[in-house]
């Protein structure tokens, strides 16, 4: 079992920074399937971009690099205890490589381990089987996309869909509606693996394995298939789109497994995986632990269809039906109060200068405390990236994609307000109580492309400094960046609009014409 701890360090490092190539398969077919000039297909094109500089600078795709999960199976007699050291050590050698990010963190303290080892992380599941080789799977399912699963419990009434009973539509109605409720915020366009039956934890497992089948296979129960292939193409008429910008492709794959249950209980759980579906696997000699094959297709032979040079960076400045005509506009931080109510929905911003990273444990801190920077006309970009520090103690920008910005709703426009802050940048839009503090403040929510995080990281072209570091962890720190041409979209502005709103409006509406039963 010598090569045991290489073979899962390179099945790390793959699944981290090589999208598989079925995977590639189905954005590749949402991009033909979506208009290239609207902002749906043009933030696939930079989702395209994205995958082959992850490929290229063997990075992370997203800097968030999820739980990782393992599913091995091993013939009878193999020394689990052994593997599962081999595992753990692999993961902190990839940590420490920066091809995953430290997300392993104390619940109750907030402190980050560093390595992304500790108490429940990583998952390994083992099962034994009578074959000869071990299969080893890891899915990297990041936070984001985590916390936009749902489990129903049949019989319910449905927001939009009305009654679902405990039968084969009321699992459908389930489904249409876990998609809807996802928005753009698990960075859609997603897959999703559904699990019916079992236990409240049983069902969940079951839902997510399903995300180890192969994109392309065929459900072998008649039913369960009939099932896939209706929420495929009915879940796209949601309207939702790539990131919620709306748009003809807001589902790539839908699977769907089951297992018994109690009686009275009656479960569908769906595990909700962004684009960036990374997961991968390897058959290994069981005797050497050496690699014998890749069970997914290798991305590497499936490259993907960028977008020309420069054309990804406008991804999102077009108009739309009955929009007005897009601006770009080039403007350097930190923002005036007039800078920020000029810019309506739709504009592209372009930003150079300084740039704060914060999320939940910055924007809960500044609650109650002062900054420790001046904020006044700041831009903070809601993100926990990855980094590296280099030999002299220099910090570099290894993957920097926007992390869900609705998290931060209950604190957003306070500190907004009491920092003079202008602009934040994240991804999946905010909620009411923001877009009142935008318009009152004057201040403006910027969309990045959730995932894209090698595109961003080469934004970032110095570290100016770093606060809360030893506290917060990596993740969680806030980051003064140099920053030089970070595009972003206003999709939310100082005016009242919000492109969220709309499209969650518009989509919820659309639900509602999935309400007749379909499977009787
Ligand atoms: O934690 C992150 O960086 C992002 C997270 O996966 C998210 O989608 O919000
Ligand atoms: S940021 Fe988006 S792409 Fe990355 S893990 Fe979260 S949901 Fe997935």
């Amino acid at each position: 079992m010598q090569h045991f701890e290489d073979s899962v360090y390179k099945l790390i490092v793959e699944t981290s920074t090589n999208l598989p190539g079925d995977v590639r398969v189905a954005i590749k077919a949402a991009q033909e399937a979506e208009d290239r000039a609207t902002r749906a297909g043009l933030s696939l094109s930079t989702i395209a971009e994205n995958i082959e500089m992850a490929e290229c600078n063997v990075s992370p795709i997203c800097q968030d690099t999820g739980m990782p999960t393992f599913f091995v199976h091993t013939p009878v007699g193999a020394n689990q205890i052994v593997m599962k050291q081999a595992i753990r050590n692999a993961i902190a050698r990839a940590t420490k490589d920066g091809k995953l990010r430290t997300n392993s963190v104390d619940s109750l303290t907030g402190a980050n381990t560093g390595d992304n080892l500790g108490p429940g992380t990583p998952v390994i599941h083992f099962e034994q089987w009578e074959k000869e080789d071990i299969d080893i799977r890891l899915i990297l399912k990041g936070g984001g996309c985590e916390n936009k699963n749902i489990q129903y419990s049949l019989p319910a009434e449905i927001e939009g869909l009305g009654k679902a009973g405990r039968d084969l539509d009321g699992i459908r109605k389930c489904i249409m509606h876990a998609v809807y409720q996802a928005q753009g915020q698990g960075c859609s366009a997603g897959f999703i693996g559904v699990g019916i039956g079992g236990d409240r934890t049983t069902g969940y497992e079951l839902a997510k394995q399903q995300l180890f089948r192969h994109v392309d296979d065929v459900n072998p129960i008649e039913d369960l298939q009939k099932l896939e292939d209706y929420v495929l193409e009915n879940a796209n008429k949601l309207g939702i789109g790539t990131m919620g910008f709306g748009g003809a492709v807001t589902l790539l794959g839908c699977k769907v497994g089951v297992m018994n249950r109690l009686p009275a209980s009656f479960f569908v759980s769906v595990a909700y995986n962004c684009w960036a579906y990374r997961r991968q696997g390897l058959l290994l000699d069981a005797a050497t632990g050496e690699l014998k094959s890749w069970i997914y297709p290798q991305g590497t032979e499936l490259p993907m269809n960028a977008a020309p040079e420069n054309e990804a960076v406008q991804a999102v400045a077009v108009s739309e039906e009955g929009e007005d005509e897009p601006r770009e506009v080039r403007l350097k931080m930190p923002l005036t109060e007039e800078q920020v109510r000029s810019l309506r929905v739709g504009d592209i911003v372009v930003l150079d200068g300084e740039m704060h990273t914060g999320r939940d444990a910055l924007h809960s801190y500044l609650i109650n405390h002062d900054s420790p920077i001046d904020l006044n006309g700041g831009v903070i970009y809601h993100c926990g990236p990855v980094m590296m520090k280099d030999r002299e103690g220099v910090w570099h920008v290894k993957a920097a994609g926007p992390t869900t910005s609705i998290r931060e709703e209950p604190y957003q426009g306070d500190v907004m307000k009491k920092f003079g802050i202008r602009a934040v940048i994240g991804k999946g839009g905010m909620g009411a109580k923001t877009l009142k503090a935008l318009q009152e403040h004057g201040g403006v929510y910027l969309n990045a492309i959730g995932g894209a995080a090698q595109y961003y990281a080469r934004c970032f072209k110095k570290v100016n400094g770093v606060h809360f570091l030893d506290e917060f962890g990596i993740p969680e720190a806030m980051w003064h960046m140099q920053t030089e041409g970070f595009a972003a979209i206003v999709t939310m502005d100082s005016h009242g609009n919000s492109l969220h709103a709309q499209v969650d409006a518009d989509s919820r509406t659309k639900l509602e014409q999935f309400k007749e039963p379909v499977f009787k």
